[in-house]
């Protein structure tokens, strides 16, 4: 996978802050940074531009974002999106929970392939409004209950 920073600060403050981290330095994990001499992050022809200088089809580039406002200009422009909902961010809207996969943690992207969520970010309707809110119960998932332990012998030294 390769991993590209898009955003609203430089991109030399941008990989001062990647080059020195409590974790050192994480510039070889990135591919590539843009900042907004390409465009702002709310424009959807800034995605594009982004697009065409990465070389790959738009449906292959999943954007992250806390911004509901450059999720749907990424989707705009053909991009999958989802949200990071992040503390301290404006309250997301039960329209944003329905146009978009809603995570907060990276881990939370490697979903199941039967994840309804995981599913939003597949479809062509990526960014739109799904008004199908099928809401279905597990079917027979067991759970297993720990045994009792009573009765259990234990020698008395
Ligand atoms: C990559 S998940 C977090 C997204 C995020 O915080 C963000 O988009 C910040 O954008 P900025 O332009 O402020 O760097």
């Amino acid at each position: 996978v390769n991993v590209y920073v898009y955003s609203s600060g430089s991109v030399e403050a941008q990989k001062l802050l990647f080059g020195n981290t409590e974790e050192g330095d994480l510039l070889e994990l990135f591919t590539d940074f843009f900042d907004t001499t390409i465009g702002n992050k709310k424009d959807s022809g800034s995605y594009k531009k982004i697009v065409e200088k990465i070389g790959v089809s738009p449906e292959e580039i999943l954007f992250l974002t806390d911004t509901p406002e450059e999720a749907t200009a990424a989707s705009k422009a053909g991009l999958r999106s989802a949200l990071v909902a992040r503390d301290g961010n404006e309250e997301l809207t039960e329209e944003h929970f329905q146009n978009f996969l809603v995570i907060e943690s990276f881990g939370e992207l490697f979903g199941d392939d039967d994840d309804e969520d995981y599913k939003r970010l597949e479809g062509e309707d990526n960014g739109e409004v799904d008004d199908e809110d099928e809401d279905e119960d597990d079917l027979g998932e067991e759970e297993e209950e720990p045994e009792d332990d009573e009765g259990e012998d234990e020698d008395d030294a």
